[in-house]
């Protein structure tokens, strides 16, 4: 391929112009006749594969084909890359090969030359030759022109680099781009008013700028970018932070801006913490596959590869670190409560995971708690199902009602979670619904809502100043609390008779998560109330809200719900009302469930401090850095998945969810990873599957409208407006 390329490229690069700018045939003939002298000639040759014709046609019609055949040979080249790059990842993690790419390799023989970038991620310990930009290079040779730059006046204004020589400039994809080598031509370059997107176009030696001529001069201050720098920079030896010799510091890792006030208020004024996963997909496509970002007191180093995520998995250490909820821990300090897992650290929070696991997470509690869970997800499918048969359109016993499920679903959530953690129903799903539940769903809410806007800020100094902002979610937290305290008085009372009167502790007599711990005693009374209350609150919205894109997906894919619908009926007669069994029977759900979880990750970011020293992308990152895996970018990563916007729960087969190797298997990670990966998680995942397994079971979804829905982020994400779903009796 490298040779096609080569001589193609060696044709007379003067007659590129019209190839490169993609100027109209019309205007490229204007220009040609001009150049030939026009003669009789009056109109434009109607077709470019003919030789007929006066032999000023016959030259015009031959630069074409030259001119398309470099378009496909540069195509060609540039799909190859890319399926280099893909075909490189899905055999590092173990995905299925794509067609597409072999065909795209095998039209270039097979050999990619990729930039030098490209292929030090690949591999890192290969030199990667020079040559490696024939692409790149050749085009170097073309002369400036006007016609590539419609806003620009003349060659004088293309900014100079460092070393007085004028940066390159090439075209490609459609854009124009500058290429400049350093930080200092960036600079030059956008003081010359160049209008420079600061878009990193692709890997070269420099870095490439793409020039959107569109672009105001605002727009091009919010983001910064650090140059690539080669091998032979010399600033490079005098990093300090640099781990390992070849290894890049961590202060030339890109970044989205030093100064982290500055961020914070303009992420506020551009509301950017609403799209916050969407800002972190763009950042990364600008910026590759690791960036920093400062924000008001945070500061975090983003990642999203597989590979990079096992790398800071395996650094996380025995008492694994998340970023600290501020706010939270603030509230729990002032109240004088005590704290649970979630925000505790260290040896504390290992000895009451361990205690908290297993009741919660091991398979024997699994199997106690699975009954009560289906009941709950039973009681959902029959009051939708009185309501459909009451309000619904068409003949009895087929009729369909469109409604927003959401309300039924944080009933859902809230009740079954509370059927585990407690042993008994709390009546969510009765003709009268408790008040004071439904108000603890929506201070749940409030509480989500208002921790993110109080993360980048120090919590204290609100509370000191009584912020209304802090008040709002001191309140919440308050309501949380106070409801869970009835709760959990409540539960223990029960007990307490039950034992009066002999019936605790009785063999197969499930208690509930707090029964449990209470009757095993390893815990004080503080902390289990303090994990109790924890576990209630992280225990609505967390699955309430998947269960609300899962409908919407299932809806909007009506093959799909077939598909899963046909194993979930087989599983279910062969179970024979064995709920355990009926989910053993169709691995489906559970594939239903993680591609929901990949496509809306409920928590964007799974955060650690690494223990030790790591090299990530081949950047040094000192231990004690905050660190981001960040799941909505992965989980739509093309480098990652194949088709990610494909809605298909197949994906997740068994083949497809090994942990083979460094990196395999870092693609589902909604719940988090390792030892502090969500205690809840088992009570979570089984949840939505027996809601999904019995909604499947009694109904078929439909939704008016394909598009995708629009999402918001609150500290969770979640549907811009929660989507409308018709359901119709089977
Ligand atoms: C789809 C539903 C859920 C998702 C996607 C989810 C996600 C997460 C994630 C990403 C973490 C951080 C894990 C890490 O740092 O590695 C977490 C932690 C936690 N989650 Fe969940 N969660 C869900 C449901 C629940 C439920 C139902 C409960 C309670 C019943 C719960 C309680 C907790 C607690 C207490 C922690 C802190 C664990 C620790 O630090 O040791 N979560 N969750």
């Amino acid at each position: 391929m490298d040779t096609v390329v080569k001589k193609t490229l060696a044709l007379p690069i003067k007659t590129l112009s019209s190839c490169v700018t993609g100027v109209k045939e019309e205007e490229v003939w204007v220009v040609h006749r001009a150049k030939r002298g026009a003669g009789g000639v009056r109109s434009p040759p109607s077709g470019t594969g003919h030789s007929k014709g006066p032999p000023v046609i016959r030259s015009y019609q031959a630069d074409l084909e030259k001119e398309r055949k470099l378009r496909e040979a540069l195509k060609a080249q540039k799909n190859a890359e890319r399926s280099a790059m893909r075909t490189h990842f899905r055999k590092k993690y173990q995905l299925s090969m794509s067609s597409k790419d072999t065909i795209h390799l095998s039209t270039v023989g097979g050999k990619v030359a990729l930039p030098r970038e490209l292929t030090e991620m690949i591999h890192p310990e290969t030199p990667a030759k020079d040559d490696g930009h024939i692409l790149l290079n050749a085009f170097q040779g073309l002369s400036f022109n006007k016609g590539l730059l419609r806003h620009t006046q003349s060659k004088s204004s293309i900014p100079g680099s460092a070393n007085g020589e004028p940066c390159k400039i090439i075209r490609r994809e459609g854009a124009t781009i500058l290429v400049v080598q350093t930080a200092e031509d960036l600079r030059v370059s956008t003081q010359t008013m160049w209008r420079v997107s600061l878009r990193l176009f692709s890997y070269n030696r420099g870095m490439c700028v793409s020039v959107l001529p569109t672009l105001s001069v605002r727009a091009r201050r919010r983001m910064c970018v650090c140059p690539t720098r080669t091998e032979g920079d010399p600033r490079r030896k005098r990093d300090p932070l640099r781990g390992q010799r070849g290894t890049r510091g961590f202060e030339e890792i890109p970044h989205t801006g030093r100064n982290g006030w500055m961020n914070l208020v303009k992420f506020w004024r551009d509301d950017q913490f609403k799209v916050l996963h969407k800002h972190m997909e763009k950042t990364f496509n600008t910026l590759g596959p690791i960036y920093r970002e400062h924000l008001g007191t945070q500061s975090t180093v983003n990642i999203l590869l597989p590979c990079d995520i096992s790398e800071l998995f395996h650094s996380e250490g025995l008492h694994p670190r998340r970023m600290t909820l501020q706010p939270w821990a603030t509230h729990r300090e002032i109240r004088q409560h005590s704290k649970g897992v979630f925000l505790k650290n260290g040896a504390e929070w290992r000895a009451d995971r361990l205690l908290l696991n297993k009741e919660v997470m091991m398979t024997s509690a699994v199997h106690c708690f699975l009954p009560l869970l289906d009941e709950v997800a039973r009681d959902f499918c029959h009051l939708v199902g009185t309501r459909v048969e009451k309000e619904g359109q068409g003949q009895e016993g087929r009729r369909s009602l469109t409604i927003d499920p959401s309300p039924y679903l944080f009933r859902f959530a809230l009740e079954a979670s509370c059927h585990v953690l407690y042993g008994e129903r709390i009546g969510l799903f009765t003709s009268s619904p408790s008040q004071e539940s439904q108000k603890f769903i929506f201070a749940v809410e409030r509480m989500l809502a208002t921790t993110l806007p109080l993360l980048y800020l120090p919590p204290r100094l609100l509370w000191r100043v009584g912020a209304p902002l802090w008040k709002e979610h001191a309140n919440a937290w308050d309501h949380i609390f106070s409801h869970a305290e009835t709760r959990i008085q409540r539960g223990c009372q029960r007990l307490l008779s039950s034992q009066s009167r002999g019936v605790g502790g009785e063999e197969g007599v499930f208690t509930g998560v707090l029964g449990q711990l209470m009757d095993k005693g390893q815990l004080s009374l503080e902390l289990i109330r303090a994990n109790i209350t924890e576990l209630m609150a992280g225990g609505v919205d967390t699955t309430a809200v998947p269960l609300q894109f899962a409908l919407y997906e299932l809806g909007r894919n009506p093959a799909v719900q077939e598909h899963v619908r046909g194993q979930v009926q087989a599983a279910w007669a062969r179970a024979g009302g064995d709920p355990h069994k009926a989910l053993q029977g169709a691995p489906l759900l559970k594939g239903l469930v993680k591609e929901t979880l990949r496509l809306y990750p409920v928590g964007i970011t799974v955060q650690r401090y690494p223990v030790r020293d790591i090299v990530i992308q081949n950047y040094h990152i000192p231990a004690g850095t905050c660190v981001q895996a960040c799941l909505y970018p992965l989980g739509r990563s093309q480098d990652v998945f194949q088709d990610p916007e494909r809605f298909d729960p197949g994906r997740w087969g068994a083949q497809e969810s090994g942990n083979g190797g460094r990196g395999g298997g870092f693609r589902s990670l909604a719940f988090g990873f390792g030892a502090r990966q969500c205690v809840g998680r088992r009570i979570a995942e089984n949840e939505m599957q027996l809601l999904l397994m019995h909604i499947l079971l009694s109904f078929r979804l439909s939704v008016s409208s394909s598009e995708e829905l629009d999402t918001k982020y609150t500290l969770i994400l979640q549907p811009e407006t929660p989507p409308s779903i018709t359901f119709s009796t089977l």
